[in-house]
């Protein structure tokens, strides 16, 4: 990696593409600066208009927000998806030619994107233009660390380009992405609803509970899907928007493909890696929220004691612990849960921080973790299979690894959760719990309900 530390741009274009050796084709290059403080959805607003596929991302407490738009490069996976991403990640970072004075988490070049939830399955049309793992180096992007804006555009230099043109075009863009914008408010309303087999699922909480009685599996996680018909288009970035307001405690995510949006806002962290520290979250076990702070402190308290939700969560704890030991020093998880509190619903939550060991990156621990017993089961193979056989759901994206990396060992997955996938005047909205040997059909049911509130309240429910 070459790092630049005073640039013009079309001076370095102009170096780069004379530097390009005979039999390469074309090399990133990636330019950062900070900028006056941008708000991450009006840039993202703004680009509403230019045919290009736009990602946003932020995490829980705000202290970062990602917005990427179109993509200078796209790495596509499949098989053995965790290392492929890796090494096409790897090969890019060695080649590029990166001028980031600042190597704040998130700023510089990036790549965002996602997994699918289970590569094994078979896919459906719903989730055609999603890939099994697709990150993106966006062309234009805009990251807001700790309320200050940093702009990068990421371009691929190629022999026969015009250093000249290549700057013009770009600050072209640059300035009309960085116009002010005003986010216009949004009627969604929702003409259709149409709840996908309630019954049928309720039948598979049976089969699931059955087959854990039997000691084929210890939990199994099984997910529903409701499907909306709206009174006109949704458009992602108001959704964003309702979302921010209204979903504090959680990432909100946004990732364009085409005419489709998959757009969430999901409390569970899968892993966050800032340099050598680590940090993931178990997050399983949920009761619904209390009208009255009295009611709110019972429900949370029966929620700690509750034998049922605290093995369901307990199974999360005890494979994450497993999972990531080799790879870590310092591992530190305490022994009891305390009560996560979202708007619509309480999670029980433990914290876990590690070292990460030198040589493993943020993939190793996402191959290690995903899925967790919160969105697949214990174990593992044996509660993926009876999802693949017995779940109607295409969950394509839903349940899987959302989110970033940097070029300076900086990135940070959720789990893609509380998440809709949009689809011009419709949506597919998906919810799923964690059933355990004494999961109740009809409770497991209302517990799904609660789920898809957040994301029902902001589309117009
Ligand atoms: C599978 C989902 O939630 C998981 C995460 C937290 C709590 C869960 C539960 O209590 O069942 C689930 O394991 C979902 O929201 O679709
Ligand atoms: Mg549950």
């Amino acid at each position: 990696m070459i790092e630049i530390k005073e640039v013009q741009v079309e001076a370095l274009f102009e170096k780069v593409i004379q530097g390009l050796q005979n039999n390469e084709n074309a090399r990133l290059v990636s330019i950062t600066k900070k900028i006056q403080t941008t708000d991450a959805l009006e840039f993202y607003e703004q680009a509403r208009f230019m045919g290009k596929n736009r990602t946003f991302w932020t995490n829980s407490n705000r202290s970062l927000f990602l917005v990427g738009i179109g993509e200078a490069y796209e790495i596509v996976a499949n098989q053995s998806r965790f290392k492929e991403t890796k090494q096409q990640w790897d090969h890019l970072l060695e080649q590029a030619v990166i001028h980031n004075p600042y190597q704040l988490p998130g700023t510089g070049v990036i790549a965002l994107g996602g997994m699918s939830f289970d590569p094994k399955k078979n896919t459906t049309e719903l989730w055609k233009h999603f890939k099994p793992s697709q990150f993106m180096i966006p062309e234009f992007q805009l990251a807001n660390y700790q309320d200050e804006s940093y702009f990068t555009m990421n371009v691929f230099v190629k022999k026969d380009d015009h250093p000249g043109q290549l700057a013009a075009a770009t600050r072209q863009l640059e300035a009309k992405l960085l116009q002010p914008n005003h986010l216009e408010a949004e009627a969604l309303t929702i003409d259709k609803r149409v709840e996908i087999d309630p019954e049928g699922w309720k039948e598979s909480v049976r089969t699931a509970t059955s087959e854990i009685r039997n000691k084929k599996a210890e939990k199994i996680v099984l997910a529903r899907e409701v499907r909306l018909t709206f009174n006109k288009k949704a458009e992602s970035g108001a959704i964003i928007n309702k979302l921010l307001d209204t979903q504090a405690n959680s990432y909100i995510f946004a990732f364009e493909k085409l005419e489709d949006c998959f757009i969430g806002a999901t409390p569970e962290r899968l892993v966050k890696v800032e340099q050598d520290q680590l940090l993931s979250t178990c997050l399983a076990g949920t009761a619904p929220r209390g009208e009255t702070k009295a009611e709110d402190d019972r429900i949370s308290n029966e929620l700690l004691h509750d034998e049922k939700n605290r093995q369901e969560h307990d199974f999360v704890v005890q494979m994450i612990k497993r999972s990531i030991k080799d790879y870590c020093t310092d591992l530190v998880i305490p022994d009891v849960p305390v009560v996560y509190p979202l708007k619509n619903l309480q999670h029980l939550y433990t914290p876990v921080t590690a070292k990460l060991k030198a040589g493993y990156s943020i993939f190793d621990i996402i191959e290690q973790l995903h899925p967790t017993p919160a969105l697949g089961g214990t174990p593992r193979e044996e509660s993926l299979a009876f999802i693949r056989e017995n779940e109607a759901l295409d969950r394509g994206w839903y349940g899987a690894p959302v989110g970033w990396l940097d070029s300076n060992q900086n990135g940070e997955f959720a789990v893609a959760i509380r998440s809709a996938l949009i689809h011009g005047d419709s949506a597919s909205l998906f919810a799923g719990c964690g059933v355990v040997k004494n999961s109740d059909p009809e409770e497991e049911y209302e517990e799904t309900n609660i789920k898809l509130m957040p994301m029902l309240s902001v589309l117009g429910g």
